[in-house]
């Protein structure tokens, strides 16, 4: 199974349980693993053969901007589905960290993991 990666992407948006986080935006760090088989692209060496990390990654700042969530679950969830949906992806792994949430730690978050490996190595 080959993977295109989005790393440490960073995006703004409403995310936060308080009263004083849903008044204004904050920074989430984002790792992204997008399964694909790379081969036809790179036979061709053809980007409409392939996941669009660009595209992705445009979309993923478009969502996040448009969007406000309390939890990083439910932000992680919702963008899993809609780029699985969107970009026709198989399996991805996500990782949705947020800086600053816990002072005495470097990051907080969640990852996880949606759709079909099996169906992606076939
Ligand atoms: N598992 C989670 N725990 C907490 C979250 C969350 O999204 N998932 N959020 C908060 C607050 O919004 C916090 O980030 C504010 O600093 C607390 N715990």
């Amino acid at each position: 199974m080959d993977l295109v990666l989005i790393e440490s992407l960073r995006v703004d948006t409403v995310i936060g349980v308080y009263d004083w986080e849903r008044t204004m935006t904050q920074t989430l760090v984002l790792d992204l693993e997008l399964a694909t088989d790379i081969r036809p692209a790179a036979a061709d060496d053809a980007i409409d053969k392939t996941l669009d990390y660009a595209a992705i990654s445009e979309r993923i700042a478009e969502f996040a901007a448009t969007q406000a969530f309390e939890l990083v679950e439910t932000f992680a969830e919702r963008l899993a589905e809609r780029l699985r949906e969107e970009f026709n992806i198989p399996w991805l792994g996500l990782t949705v960290r947020k800086p600053g949430a816990v002072p005495t730690a470097s990051a907080v978050g969640v990852r996880i993991e949606r759709g079909s490996r099996e169906e992606a190595a076939s």
